[in-house]
C-alpha cells in the first residue's frame, strides 16, 4: 500500500473535526459527455491536489466513463493521493488486477456486484491483497446488506450507478440514508455536489468524505473550486 491509506484520510479528518474532500477522475460522462481528455490528466490531477483534495478515485469502466487499467496506472504514476477504483466489478480476478494496477481502495457496490457470493468473496480477498474496501449503497436495502457484511467504510451514492448516473441526485439521499449507518463507520458522501452548500449538508448529515466529480472536471478552475468545496467541509460542534 505504500503508507496511502484512505481510511487513514478519513479518520485523520474526522479526529479534526471536518470531513475529506475526494474528487473522482472520470474521462467521460453517461449523462455529460467528455469531462476529462487523457492528455490534460496531470494538469488536472496538479490542480485537484493544488486545491486541497486528499483522495482520488478513478472509474475503470471504459464503455460509460471512458476509464480504463492503463489510465489508472497513469494516476497511480501522477498523484501521490490514496486511490481507489470504482467498476462494475464482475469476476474475482479484478481484485488481484487492482492490487497489480496500484489502487489503494476498491468501491464495490452492492446494487452492482449481483452474483451471489461474489461480493463477499471479493471483499476477502481485496483484504488478503492489503485493498482497502469501501461498499457502495444508494438505496436503504444496500445500507443494511453493507453493514450485514461487515464494512467499515461505506459510500452512500446520490446517484443510481445501475442507471448509468442518467439521474440529478441530491445529497438529500445522504441525509436519508445516514442515520441507519453506526458512528463507527465510516461515509463518503458520493455525487451530485455542486456547491460548499451541497458538502455543508452531507457534512452537517454525519459524512466523514465527500466525492466531487463532474463539478470540478467542468469547472474552468478546478483548484479554485476545490478549495471552495473544501471550506464546507468543517464540521460545526453540535
Ligand atoms: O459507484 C460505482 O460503483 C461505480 C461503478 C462503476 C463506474 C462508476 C461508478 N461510480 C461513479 C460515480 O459514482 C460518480 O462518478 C462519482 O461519485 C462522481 O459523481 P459526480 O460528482 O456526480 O460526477
Amino acid at each position: 500500500m505504500d503508507g496511502r491509506s484512505l481510511q487513514e484520510v478519513l479518520d485523520n479528518a474526522r479526529l479534526d473535526g471536518r470531513a475529506a474532500l475526494m474528487a473522482d477522475v472520470k474521462f467521460i460522462s453517461p449523462r455529460d459527455g467528455l469531462l476529462l481528455r487523457p492528455e490534460d490528466l496531470e494538469g488536472y490531477l496538479a490542480e485537484l491536489v493544488a486545491g486541497g483534495v486528499e483522495a482520488v478515485s478513478t472509474p475503470t469502466d471504459p464503455v460509460h466513463f471512458g476509464g480504463g487499467i492503463e489510465l489508472a496506472a497513469r494516476i497511480r504514476a501522477l498523484c501521490p493521493l490514496p486511490l481507489m477504483r470504482k467498476e462494475f466489478f464482475n469476476a474475482i480476478e479484478q481484485v488481484d488486477e487492482s492490487a497489480d494496477a496500484g489502487f489503494d481502495a476498491v468501491q464495490l457496490s452492492v446494487n452492482t456486484v449481483v452474483e451471489p457470493g461474489l461480493l463477499e468473496r471479493m471483499i476477502a480477498r481485496s483484504e488478503r491483497l492489503g485493498l482497502e474496501v469501501v461498499v457502495g449503497a444508494h438505496e436503504p436495502e444496500h445500507v443494511a446488506r453493507a453493514l450485514e457484511l461487515g464494512a467499515k467504510t461505506i459510500a452512500v451514492n446520490n446517484r443510481d450507478i445501475v442507471a448509468l448516473e442518467l439521474d440529478t441526485g441530491t445529497v438529500s439521499r445522504t441525509e436519508s440514508l445516514l442515520s441507519a449507518i453506526p458512528p463507527e463507520v465510516r461515509v463518503i458522501s458520493e455525487s451530485a455536489f455542486h456547491t460548499p452548500e451541497d458538502v455543508v449538508r452531507a457534512v452537517a448529515a454525519g459524512a466523514d468524505a465527500v466525492l466531487v466529480g463532474t463539478a470540478l472536471a467542468q469547472s474552468p478552475d478546478p483548484a479554485g473550486l476545490a478549495r471552495r468545496l473544501r471550506a464546507g467541509t468543517v464540521r460545526c460542534p453540535t
